[in-house]
């Protein structure tokens, strides 16, 4: 199969991680067009990728087989409506947005059927670290399901979900998840100065435990909760920690966090689709 040529309308930093893992896939810089409003954006990715870029969005889907839309929430519906006269009727279109259904693209893209997959990437994209949930409605072919895939895991892995409500779930969990662990490094880094560790100590010491515990959980073969035991001696200091953890209520605490999330996407969802 040849590789698709592919539009992308927004140049931000999404755009400009996925962009980046095609590129390092070996996908030529010839088969990727772009365009954003903004000069500065275009002047960044055509430099660093040696891509086309363009001010109009409709200049950059000339021959696209697969339009990326990697806008704002709030510009979508615009962007949509100026496309859709131009959009050939067998294109792919790929959207990233948070809180934009399958059918709020349709109707904006006009009465013509479209093949979508809608998807919710995460940041850790920018490192080729990242995890995406996938839907497609059933205009798609195999072949475009292939293409998506191969586009979001050129950043990470990508998973195909049954049902398109589950993006709420996936953006609670995966989606917003690495602010969680962002917040939490803040507060360890915290506690450890606050111990009398030296703040760069105490951030180091954090920051290399997050990722050795992330890969171990990772590589290992037993889950999470197997090796959170084998560091917890019986009376010992982890579980000191752990105990006062689960007494402030942390499981309860953080499924509460996820279902404040996945309402505000299901609630966004009902905003920006009117
Ligand atoms: N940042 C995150 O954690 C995640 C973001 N997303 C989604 O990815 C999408 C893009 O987000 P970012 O790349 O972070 O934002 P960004 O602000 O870096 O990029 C958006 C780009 O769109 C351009 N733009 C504005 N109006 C436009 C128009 N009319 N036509 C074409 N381009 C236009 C802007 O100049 C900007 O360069 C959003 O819909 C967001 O919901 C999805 C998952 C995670
Ligand atoms: O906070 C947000 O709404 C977006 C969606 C997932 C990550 N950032």
């Amino acid at each position: 199969m040849t590789s698709p040529r592919i539009a992308f309308i927004g140049a931000g930093n999404m755009a400009a991680s996925l962009i980046g893992g095609l590129r390092a896939q070996g996908v030529a810089a010839d088969a990727i067009r772009a365009s954003d409003p903004g000069a500065e954006q275009r002047a960044r990715i055509s430099a660093e990728h040696g891509i086309q870029t363009f001010a109009d969005n409709r200049d950059a889907l000339t021959n696209a087989d697969v339009v990326v839309l990697a806008v704002k929430p709030q510009v979508m519906q615009a962007v949509c409506r100026d496309l859709s006269a131009q959009l050939a009727p067998t294109t792919l279109i790929v959207s990233i947005a948070a809180g934009i259904t399958c059918d709020s693209l349709q109707r904006w893209l006009g009465p013509q059927p479209r093949a979508i997959v809608r998807c919710m990437p995460n940041t850790p994209a920018l490192l080729r670290q990242g995890v995406s949930g996938l839907f497609a409605n059933a205009q798609v072919s195999t072949m475009q399901k292939h293409q998506a895939e191969q586009l979001l895991s050129a950043v990470g892995v990508a998973l195909w979900l049954d049902e398109e409500q589950l993006i709420d779930a996936v953006t609670a969990v995966s989606g917003s998840g690495p602010a969680y662990f962002f917040l939490l490094i803040e507060a360890m880094t915290a506690a450890g100065e606050q111990l009398g560790l030296p703040r760069a100590t105490a951030a180091q010491l954090t920051l290399q435990t997050a990722l050795g515990a992330a890969r171990m959980a990772c590589e290992s073969d037993v889950d999470a909760a197997e090796l959170r035991r084998r560091v917890t001696s019986p009376n010992g200091t982890t579980e000191a920690a752990i105990k006062a953890f689960q007494a402030g209520g942390f499981e309860q605490l953080v499924q509460q966090a996820l279902n404040a999330a996945a309402h505000r996407s299901a609630e966004l969802a009902e905003q920006l689709g009117q």
